[in-house]
This record gives C-alpha cells, sequence and structure tokens, in this order.
C-alpha cells in the first residue's frame, strides 16, 4: 500500500484494549502480546519513544482465576485487577526480553495529574524510563481508583487514560487498538451499513452521534471513549489513529504512512 499519510511519531503512545489481549472465551492472546513486544521493541530500536498503556488486568486475572464472569462486588473486581496485572506484566516482561527490550511499571490514578507535586513525580518518571530506552507500561491503578473515594482517582477507562497520558508528556500521536477496523458512520457489529471513515478532522456532536458503546465482554469503553480520546489529542496538536488490533504489526503500516484505520485530526 502506499503512504498517504504524513505523521509525526517521534514519541508515540500506544494503547491495547482487552479485545486485542484476550479472547472472547477469555483466554490470553499471547500472539498479539508477542507482536506488540515485537513492534514496540523494532519502534524503539529505531529510535522512537515509545509507551504502551494496556489493559487486560481484569480479562487475564479471570483467565489466571478460571473464572468466565467479572464478580459482581467492587472490591472483588479489584482483586482480580490486582492478580490480572501481576500476571499481565509478566508476560509483558517475559515477551519483551526476547526482543532485548526494558520495561517498566506505572500504575496511575486521575488524581495524580491534578496534584502539582504527584503530576510532577510522574512526568519525571515518564521521562527517566524513556532516556534509558526503557518502555514505560502503564494501566490505571485499579486498586485505588473507584468513583466512590472523596476526591477524584478513576480516569473512566484507559482510552481517556492513554489520552491524558499523550497529552501530557507531549506525545506527537495516540495509535489506538481496539477489536474494530476504525471509526465507522455506525456501530458495524448493529449496522451493516456503516462506512469506515478514514479521516476525522474534527470531533464535535455529529462525530459523537455516530458513536455507540463496546462491543466486548471484557471491554468497558466502547467508541465514545475512543472519540473523548481523539477529541484531548486534537486539542493538543496531536494526533490519534485507531486501528485494529488483531494483527498489531499493523503499526508499522501505521508509521509507514498507510491509509490503515481511522485517523483523527
Ligand atoms: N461508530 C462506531 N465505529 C466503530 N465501532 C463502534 C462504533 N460505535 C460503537 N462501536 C463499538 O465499539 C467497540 C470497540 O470498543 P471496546 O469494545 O470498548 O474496545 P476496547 O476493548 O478495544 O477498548 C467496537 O467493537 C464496536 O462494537
Ligand atoms: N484497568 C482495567 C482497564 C479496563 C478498560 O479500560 O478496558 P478497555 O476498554 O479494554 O481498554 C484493566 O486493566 O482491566
Amino acid at each position: 500500500m502506499k503512504a498517504v499519510r504524513n505523521l509525526r511519531a517521534k514519541r508515540v503512545v500506544i494503547k491495547v484494549g482487552t479485545s486485542t489481549l484476550v479472547y472472547p472465551d477469555g483466554a490470553i492472546n499471547l500472539r498479539a502480546i508477542d507482536q506488540l513486544a515485537f513492534v514496540v521493541s523494532a519502534m524503539r530500536h529505531r529510535g522512537r519513544e515509545v509507551v504502551l498503556v494496556s489493559s487486560g488486568a481484569i480479562g487475564v486475572g479471570l483467565n489466571y482465576m478460571g473464572l468466565k464472569q467479572r464478580p459482581k462486588l467492587i472490591p472483588e473486581q479489584q482483586a482480580i485487577a490486582a492478580i490480572g496485572q501481576s500476571e499481565l506484566i509478566s508476560i509483558y516482561k517475559e515477551r519483551f526480553a526476547i526482543y532485548e527490550q526494558k520495561i517498566g511499571q506505572l500504575l496511575l490514578t486521575r488524581d495524580i495529574f491534578v496534584y502539582p507535586e504527584s503530576h510532577r513525580n510522574v512526568l519525571n518518571t515518564f521521562e527517566a524510563l524513556l532516556q534509558q530506552n526503557i518502555v514505560p507500561i502503564v494501566n490505571e491503578n485499579d486498586t485505588v481508583a473507584v468513583d466512590e473515594l472523596d476526591h477524584e482517582t478513576k480516569f473512566g477507562d484507559n482510552d481517556q487514560l492513554s489520552a491524558i497520558v499523550a497529552t501530557n508528556i507531549g506525545a506527537d500521536l495516540l495509535i489506538m487498538l481496539s477489536d474494530i477496523d476504525g471509526f465507522y458512520t455506525g456501530n458495524p457489529n448493529a449496522d451493516a451499513s456503516a462506512q469506515l471513515l478514514s479521516h476525522v478532522e474534527k470531533v464535535n456532536q455529529q462525530t459523537y452521534d455516530l458513536a455507540g458503546g463496546s462491543g466486548s465482554r471484557f471491554g468497558t469503553g466502547g467508541m465514545v471513549t475512543k472519540l473523548k480520546a481523539a477529541e484531548r489529542m486534537i486539542k493538543a496538536d496531536g494526533q490519534m489513529i485507531l486501528a485494529n488490533g488483531e494483527d498489531p504489526t499493523i503499526i508499522f503500516k501505521i508509521l509507514a504512512g498507510e491509509a490503515v484505520g481511522t485517523l483523527f485530526g
């Protein structure tokens, strides 16, 4: 395919949703995780700065505990996330090691970006990791982040988290991998006539009117939260590409400027 897009992509945040990391039957998609480790390591070795925002703690935790469904009670969900996060990061560590790429884990809450001192500390950590050629792997700190607490700890979903991280560290590009080829004129799972949009310059109410909820069992955000992330990136003069994470090597095509997925901005 010919290069048609001219992207700035020196500093890139990649967000992978649960739907990319866990099969619909709940098994872990080791192939996708391995390909991610390969692509991200290759990008790093070519001088790009890459941050990976990875969901999957709950999905991996459910699989680890042999459960088919998310428990109803919040503390039980948090326990599953704690179990799954350590398993997820150990899988990443093993796969990245194959490509001689070191990783670091950052578990964040929303309020970190509100309090100036913790904000500064987090940004310093990102910079120090990137300077040492280490790939930060980020998730929400599900143990701490619940809505009920007296100040805002929850990002809501990892789509927001990835855009907040990307804009705070001054990333040029947010690559969002999901279980769908891009942004359509309607939810393709419900509307067979929905058309893939290759480029969306601005996100406004008309754009939101085309978005529906989550298609997967373990995912949280759906398309609305992806549009909010795109809006945030565009406001910060960045860009976002939404593409299908079924084969994460699609990132090579994205970086080569091929017209895959939907470009926002
Ligand atoms: N306009 C739209 N274009 C594409 N997908 C849409 C749209 N509206 C709703 N969706 C749904 O959003 C889903 C992706 O969100 P989600 O399941 O939360 O994924 P992830 O786990 O990757 O965050 C798609 O599978 C699709 O069912
Ligand atoms: N922190 C949660 C993230 C849940 C979430 O946002 O999932 P997704 O919609 O798949 O990106 C987890 O790791 O399971």
